[in-house]
Order: C-alpha cells, then structure tokens, then sequence
C-alpha cells in the first residue's frame, strides 16, 4: 500500500493487492472480536494539564501518543495494544568490582511491539536509568522505527549504572552479564540492540562476542559494531546525520529559513550532539552554543566545532575550550537561535522553561526531550517542534543497513549509506508534512499518525492467533 493510499486508512484496506478491498467496518467488527480477549482497561482519552505536569516518562509518551489516536477512530481495545510493551524484562546483574568489592545493578530490556518486524533498540548506561525510562523509550523505538519505515519493531534497554565511575575491565564484565542475563530474549531476528546513552561501538562489539560464544557467530545480533567488526560506514554520524537532513527539510518547508544563514544551540555534545553539529556546520550553519554537564560554551560567531571536538577528544573539558565563553549548562536552552538541538537527556523542555526559548525550531535529537506541558506552550508560542521519533531516527535508520549488511556479508560504501539515509529522511519528512498539512495538526501528532497507521496496519493483517 503506498502513503497516498494508507493516508485514507482505516477508511479503506487492503488485504493483498490483488484482492477487493474489505469493508473495514467489518474488518474492525471482528478486530474487536479478537482484541476482546486482552481486557477492556484502555483509556485513550483526554488528559488535562494539572495531570500532565507529574507524568512519568512513559506517561509523558503515551499521552503523545493518544493526541494521534484522537485523529484515529480506533477501537478501546486496539488502542490499549499500541499503547502497551509486550513484554518487560529486569534483571540484576551481580559483579565483583576491581577492588574485590560486590555490587548489583539493575537492568531492562522492554520489547514494545514487533508487528513489523524484529525488535530494535538501543542500550543505555545511565544513573537514573529505571523501568519507566526503558519503557517510554522502548515505546518511542515503534513509532520511530515506522515512522522511517524500515523494517523493525521497537525496543530498549538500559543499566542504572554511572559508567564514569567504571573501569574499563568492569564496564566489559557488566555488558557481558547483561548479555549472559538477556540472551533469550534477544537475537538476529528476534531484538536487535544498538548503541544509545553511554555506549559506543565497543560496548556492541563486546555483545556481537559474548552472544557468538553462546549461540555461534551473529554479526547481525547487535548493531553500531566497530566499522573493522561488521559494522556500517556512517553508522556513528547517522543521528546527528539524520538530524541535519531532518532540520534542512523543515526549514524548506516552513520558510523559516536555510541551515547555511541560521544559528543552532546544541544541548549535548556527545555523539549525536557533536555530530549533528559537525554536519550543520559543513552545511554552512553556525553553532553558536553547545553544552554537555560540566557547562556551556558559546561563541556568538559561531564555534570552530572540528576544534572544539578536537580539543575534547584530547581530554579536556568543554568548558576549557578557549575559542568561546564559557556559561552554565542551565542557560543553554534560553540561548538565541533559529533552530535549538536538544541531544541529551528527556524531560528538559518543560512547562516552566519553554517560555524562555528563543528559537523558531526545536529539532528534537535526544529521545522525549519536550514534557507534554512544555510541549503544549511551544505550541501556543507558535515554535515549530520536530519530533523526536523523526529528527533522530538516522541512527536506528543506518543500523538497519548495518543489519542488512550484515545478513548479506556485503557492505556498501560510505556515501551510499549516507544517500540512502538521507533518502529515508527526505520521503519520512514528506509522509509527516502531509498528514499535518491535511488534518491541520502539528508535526509531533503527525509523526504519530503516520506511525500507527503503519503498525496497525501490520498487526490487522498478521492477525491475533
Ligand atoms: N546514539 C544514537 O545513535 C542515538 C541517540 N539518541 C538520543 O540522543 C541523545 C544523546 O545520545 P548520545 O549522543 O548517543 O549520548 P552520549 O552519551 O554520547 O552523549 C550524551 C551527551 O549529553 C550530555 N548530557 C548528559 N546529561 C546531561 C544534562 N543533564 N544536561 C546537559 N547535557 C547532558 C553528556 O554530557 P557529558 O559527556 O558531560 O556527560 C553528553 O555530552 C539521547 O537522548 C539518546 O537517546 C537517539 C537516537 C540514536
Ligand atoms: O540504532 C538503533 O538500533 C537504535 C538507536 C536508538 O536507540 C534510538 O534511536 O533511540
């Protein structure tokens, strides 16, 4: 079925393409039948703000969620299936630390939905990771693997750990426990994880070994391997790559500007922030601030960001980079721009600072950054947000071809990766602006409709046998 036709969905659907088209009254006749035996608790319903301003993470996403399932005449029970992980894992791994000393971690993988294909993920090392976190971004794994339309589910997983505080040898034991306590739940073709906060190529090149003991070689068990372990070119760069493809698009098609004469403010300076600020810049943007924890550095003529990256890769602190000044972390978002990148952590646009940002775009690189109050107030202020389960859906995006690459034992050539990647962008932004432009609705909601018309559209057709 092509966008033009699932743009009418649920009106009309097909079955195969050679087949008549069903009524869909009866098709969700007996939808309803089969979803009968999963209970009757959903409540996709209204939400008001005083409710908004304590929702958990998770809560936080289903609410964005539910905004799409308004524009979406599910049924109750259909819509409880969407909304809620198919199975949650926790486990505590136990490791003898360096100094002879035992402590226990927490763990997650939750697998939130795989009607379109195996579940995929990334991994988060983070302190203040717990379930909840998992389970919005697990969530946020679905709708952004649709969104880009390839072919996976969605899926996280996370250590409540700080790995700052580990060495190296421990950090190594920890991701080869994790991977001893999960093993059963993932797999090639069952849940793929992939790098997110904190973990990089060697921690997934550490998983694709640990899980090939056990169950034989598996490049394809994990994604964001090392280029020279099976990994992708252009893996590493694909968020902060997709982010500048995704903020190009938008502006075109708002009119609100082009990336070479706008000012970008980038919260994170890790690597999707890092990257996304290299690429913007070799666009001919200019980053004017960017931050991580230690604090902010900002250089209204734009910063040297290949100097900057430089300078941190030597070890050194962003806050010591000369080349700018130095400014608290808390003042980065009400720093004056075009376009402000949030690429850390969730939860940092709120109800009470969104009406101190100076932009016209935020382009969402970090995974649910904006609280649905905050949300709620860029909106009134006419700010255009580019969501998250969009902006950085890159990175998932050139995992896949890593998958891909290595089911096949092929690779492809870095600018291939790149002019498929930004292919996937382009036709992910024309689907989103479409459905916004048609129902009147903002890019957010949008980018929601589009995602649950596709997994919907694969779970009527699997079935519920
Ligand atoms: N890696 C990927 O491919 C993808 C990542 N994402 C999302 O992008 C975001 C960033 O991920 P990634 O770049 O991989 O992570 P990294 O661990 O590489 O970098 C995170 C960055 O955020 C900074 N940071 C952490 N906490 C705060 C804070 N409280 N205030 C300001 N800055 C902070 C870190 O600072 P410091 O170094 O000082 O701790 C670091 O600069 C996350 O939300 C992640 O889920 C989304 C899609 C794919
Ligand atoms: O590359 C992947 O598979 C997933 C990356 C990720 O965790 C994310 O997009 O949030």
């Amino acid at each position: 079925m092509s966008d033009e036709e699932y743009r009418d969905y649920p009106l009309t659907l097909h079955t195969s393409l050679h087949r008549p088209m069903l009524p869909i009254s009866a098709m969700w006749r007996s939808t309803v039948a089969l979803l009968g035996r999963i209970g009757s608790q959903c409540s996709a319903g209204t939400f008001s703000t005083t409710a908004v301003r304590s929702l958990s993470h998770a809560e936080a996403t289903n609410t964005f969620i539910k905004e799409a399932l308004v524009e979406l005449d599910y049924p109750e029970k259909l819509q409880r299936l969407l909304l809620t992980p198919q199975r949650e894992m926790t486990v505590e791994l136990v490791l003898q630390m360096d100094s002879g000393e035992i402590e226990v971690f927490n763990a997650y993988r939750v697998q939130h939905n795989n009607s379109r294909g195996p579940y995929k993920g990334g991994l988060r090392y983070h302190p203040q990771v717990d379930i909840d976190d998992v389970r919005s971004l697990a969530s946020l794994m679905t709708w952004k693997t649709a969104v880009m339309d390839i072919p996976f589910g969605g899926a996280k997983g996370g250590i409540t750990v700080d790995p700052a505080k580990l060495s190296e040898r421990e950090l190594e034991k920890l991701t080869r426990k994790l991977v001893m306590a999960i093993k059963e739940i993932i797999g090639t073709y069952e849940d793929i994880p992939a790098p997110d906060m904190n973990t990089d190529a060697r921690v997934m090149s550490w998983i694709f070994d640990q899980y090939s003991k056990l169950k034989g070689f598996s490049p394809g068990v994990v994604t964001g391997k090392p280029v020279y372990l099976h990994g992708s070119l252009g893996r590493e760069a694909a968020t902060g790559r997709g982010t500048a493809f995704a903020i190009r698009e938008v502006l075109r098609a708002t009119h609100l500007g082009r990336i070479p004469d706008a000012k970008f403010v980038i919260q994170g300076f890790g690597n999707v922030g890092a990257w996304a600020a290299d690429i913007l810049t070799d666009m001919g943007g200019k980053v004017v601030a960017v931050s991580d924890v230690t604090g902010a550095m900002h250089n209204e003529k734009g910063l040297d960001i290949k100097a900057l990256r430089a300078h941190m890769a030597s070890g050194k602190r962003l806050v010591d980079f000369t080349e700018g000044s130095a400014a608290p972390a808390k003042d980065i978002l009400a720093t004056p721009c075009d376009v402000l990148v949030p690429a850390a952590i969730g939860g940092v646009i709120t109800e009470a600072n969104a009406g101190q940002l100076a932009c016209k775009v935020v382009a969402e690189a970090a995974n649910g950054p904006t609280t649905p109050a905050g949300d709620a107030v860029l909106r009134d202020r006419g700010i255009v947000v580019l969501p998250d389960i969009y902006t950085n859906g890159g990175g998932v995006t050139v995992s896949y071809f890593e998958w891909v690459h290595n089911l096949q034992n092929f690779t492809w050539e870095e600018d291939d990766v790149n002019r498929k990647l930004e292919r996937k962008m382009t036709d992910a932004f024309a689907a989103i602006w479409a459905i916004s432009k048609s129902k009147g609705i903002p890019l957010r909601t949008a980018a929601f409709v589009v995602a649950l018309q596709r997994v919907t559209r694969a779970e009527i057709h699997r079935g519920f046998d």
